[in-house]
């Protein structure tokens, strides 16, 4: 079979710029090729089929790309950049390319001068391909060339044999464990790299077989011993190879190992994800629902301080009104205050000065006041409900007396604020009503049945004692017709200013009253006795008297007591 260089698709990237030698290739290459029929035939049918070595090698590449999955590279067959699945296709080239390539380098011959390939004298890669008129020095060449072939394949069964080991120290290096996905994409690589290495072993084995040496032209001897020698190494090939087989399976078996000991690893951790997760959601459904429980007694709880609260209140507004029934005059002390006394002594003047707005108002009937008009509800916070003109007007007072209340009853309440100016407080009792209501009854009282500024004096002459820690001085003064006069002033009295005071030194003063120095509760009840007699309501005709002698005013100017104007009783 004449070959066919004027195809240049076929073969550029194989012969050489000279062309290649006609040579033919005696045995079938339908088995190798599988297009057999593609090429042209001679002879007839069941007759091994010749073909031209440049097409030979074109199908051989067309049926490597094919069996690799590489098309354009079989259309365009630079061998060394070939790929397979996007590995590097290095491998297999050295392995089943190489030979066949370096062989043809090898042997071609030169072109002749008009470039025609010299088709007589060029050498056959086959020897089954030698024509009967074949001279041995091309029979030695054949013979060397298929010493080179064996050798080359031989090297590159030992290069494999090395990629062999390579890998099996790279599986070495996955079994000491590193990452599970890095150790699995690892494997998948290598086992590529093992198919890859398997179909390049199968070829080799395939190209060893198909052109090993066919009939030898040599002497019966020669070619029995070369024979013998190439049938060895092809023994000694297969046998490699077989081995590189098993420990190619022995590889795999141990690569299924490790996928199984990956998945493995990968079902325990991932359980022990799911385990440690499903704790996690238990702890934290267990968290919600302490808070749950924390939220709904952390309102529970604020509903307890409410009600407690609001128990305490209702505590505190009951236990003050306890205390007002038991001490009036101090319905707003505090409840630490000491108990008090029946007659009022011992009660803390701070707890009455410590009343906001500390003005109190007591009310008492005078007897006969007919209840159509007036009607009472007696005692602390008592009531007083007036009836005028069929209008009915309510007042609540800070105690009301009744009609039959006693000048000691009353007094019994004012009591502690009388004492309180022995603490220093200032302190001004006074009647306020209508004419003929009992004003001057109830401040002054018969002499049977005193009033309370009788009553007062003599509490305080009996609280101070005799030990002379106090000092007592009295002022009496009168306002009529809106005209303030000294009933106690030596001449006669005179019409007095009344001025607001320094800052600091009290409220309203009253300029050149006199004060009078009162050592004894006798003194006392004298000289109120003489500034009664003043009055001008009562002495309009009478002269002004002088104190008695035993006494004196101590100084018309204001002691260190004055200004104290509602120190001066008013009646
Ligand atoms: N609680 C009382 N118990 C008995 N008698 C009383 C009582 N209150 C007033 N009286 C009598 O009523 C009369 C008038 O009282 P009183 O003079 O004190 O009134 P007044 O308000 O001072 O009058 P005025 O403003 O005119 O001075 C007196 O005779 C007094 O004895």
């Amino acid at each position: 079979v004449a070959s066919d260089p004027g195809d240049p698709a076929q073969v550029s990237g194989l012969v050489p710029s000279g062309g290649l030698p006609s040579n033919t290739l005696p045995f079938p290459l339908s088995g190798l090729t599988g297009c057999s029929e593609d090429g042209p035939e001679e002879g007839a049918e069941g007759r091994s089929t010749e073909v031209s070595l440049e097409e030979a090698l074109v199908r051989l590449a067309e049926f490597l790309s094919v069996q690799l999955g590489a098309e354009e590279s079989c259309r365009n067959p630079d061998l060394s950049k070939v790929s397979v699945l996007g590995l590097p296709m290095a491998v297999i080239t050295s392995v089943s390319f190489a030979p066949i390539l370096i062989s043809f380098t090898a042997e071609r011959c030169p072109p002749t001068v008009d470039g025609s390939p010299p088709q007589e004298e060029s050498p056959s890669l086959s020897p089954r391909g030698e024509a009967p008129g074949q001279n041995p020095p091309q029979l030695e060449e054949d013979q060397r060339a298929w010493q080179r072939l064996e050798q080359l394949i031989l090297g590159q069964l030992e290069e494999l044999k090395q990629q062999l080991e390579l890998q099996e120290e790279e599986l070495g290096r996955l079994r000491l464990g590193v990452g599970a996905t890095d150790s699995e994409k690892r494997v998948q690589h290598l086992t590529l790299e093992n198919e890859a290495l398997k179909q390049s072993l199968s070829l080799t084995r395939d190209l060893l077989l198909h052109w090993g040496p066919g009939p030898s032209t040599r002497a019966p001897q020669e070619e029995a011993e070369a024979l013998v020698e190439l049938q060895s190494r092809l023994q000694e090939a297969q046998d490699t190879t077989e081995a590189l087989q098993v420990q190619l399976g022995v590889q795999e078996v141990q690569l299924q190992g490790l996928r199984g000991a990956l998945r493995q690893l990968q079902q325990e951790t991932e359980q022990n994800c799911r385990r440690e997760l499903q704790q996690m959601l238990g702890q934290l459904a267990g968290l919600r629902a302490r808070m749950a429980s924390l939220r709904q007694g952390c309102g529970d709880l604020r509903g307890l301080v409410s009600t407690f609260t609001q128990s305490c209140q209702c505590s505190l507004s009951e236990a003050r009104g306890q205390v007002r029934t038991i001490c009036p005059l101090s319905r707003t002390c505090s409840l630490g205050s000491p108990p008090l006394h029946a007659s009022g002594r011992g009660r803390q003047p701070t707890d009455l000065i410590s009343i906001p707005g500390n003005i109190r108002v007591l009310c008492r009937l005078r007897p006969g006041t007919p209840s159509s008009l007036v009607s009472l509800e007696p005692g602390p916070s008592g009531t007083v409900t007036t009836c005028y003109r069929g209008r009915q007007r309510r007042f609540r007072l800070d105690w009301v007396f009744s009609p039959e209340a006693s000048q000691e009853e009353v007094f019994r309440e004012l009591e502690p604020a009388v004492l309180s100016c022995l603490q220093g407080y200032s302190v001004c009792i006074f009647t306020y009503g209508q004419t003929g209501t009992g004003k001057t009854y109830s401040m002054e009282g018969p002499p049977e049945d005193p009033g309370i500024a009788p009553r007062a004096l003599q509490s305080l002459f009996q609280e101070m004692g005799t030990e002379g820690q106090h000092r007592v001085t009295l002022s009496m003064v009168e306002i009529y017709n809106e005209a303030v006069r000294d009933l106690l002033a030596p001449g006669p009295p005179e019409r007095l200013a009344v001025r607001q005071g320094p800052a600091g030194q009290g409220g309203i003063q009253v300029a050149g009253l006199t004060y009078w120095d009162v050592p004894d509760l006798e003194m006392l009840h004298q000289m109120l006795s003489l500034g009664r007699s003043n009055r001008a309501t009562a002495a309009t005709t009478k002269k002004p008297k002088g104190p008695r002698e035993g006494s004196c005013p101590s100084t018309s100017t204001p002691s260190p007591l004055v200004p104290r104007p509602g120190l001066a009783p008013l009646t």
